[in-house]
């Protein structure tokens, strides 16, 4: 099946010797969870998907989405948006500079400002544009973030640990926000955390590694 994220026979070496090893495919929509003892190489298999492996690392086997070998592709053709632990806006700008950040090229400026403020009233956020990123809350620079990450139209969506900054009640709800959005666009999702209720919510399958 063509469709999705494909990890074939991948491998990773670190220094020359085996780190982790994993063939598995994530469907459009569904949610692939990754776990494994910290160090196990978690964060670099993702760094390998999005085209920015430390050297090193090597990396064997295939990644695919959606039909294309990405391996070859510099990681800005990768159409691959991933979410950190910190939403890591820009401070310098303001919500809606951010957002223009992760918008893919061409269109009017009004046309522009519209995608951001349509995105904005997507997650509760109407009004945010001209406000500085200093002055939200965790819960709400998560929100401005996955929609940055979502307005770059991507073809897969990478978490990250995305959700562990944030406390118990909030964490449930930006999680669900993310699934939502990305079961909405029939996104494949690669979900790397530490916390099984994170797993038990994406209610796909786990893999895990070490
Ligand atoms: N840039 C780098 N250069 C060399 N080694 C690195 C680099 N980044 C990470 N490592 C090492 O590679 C291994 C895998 O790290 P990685 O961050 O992928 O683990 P992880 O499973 O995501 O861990 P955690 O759960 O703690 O985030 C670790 O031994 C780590 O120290």
């Amino acid at each position: 099946m063509a469709n999705g994220l494909h990890l074939d026979q991948v491998r990773i070496l670190k220094d020359g010797a085996p780190l982790i090893e994993i063939d598995t495919h994530v469907a459009p929509g569904s949610v692939l969870t990754i776990m494994g003892p910290s160090g196990v190489g978690k964060s670099t298999l993702l760094s390998a998907i999005i085209g920015t492996l430390p050297p090193a690392f090597e990396l064997q086997g295939h990644v695919r989405l959606e039909g294309r070998d990405l391996l070859p592709l510099p990681p800005e053709d990768r159409c691959v948006g991933i979410l950190f632990q910190d939403a890591l806006l820009f401070p310098h700008l303001s919500v809606g500079a951010n957002l223009a950040f992760g918008l893919t090229k061409g269109g009017t400026r009004a046309e522009r400002r519209a995608k951001i403020d349509t995105a904005l009233a997507e997650v509760g956020l109407e009004g945010f544009a001209d406000r500085d990123p200093e002055t939200l809350s965790g819960g709400q620079r998560a929100r401005v973030a996955l929609m940055r990450m979502l307005l770059s139209a991507p073809n897969a969506l990478l978490l990250d640990e995305p959700f562990s900054g944030l406390d118990a009640e909030l964490r449930g709800q930006v999680r669900d926000l993310v699934f939502r959005h990305a079961r909405a666009r029939a996104l494949p999702v690669l979900m790397v955390t530490h916390d099984q209720e994170d797993a038990d919510a994406a209610g796909g399958e786990v893999v895990r590694l070490g």
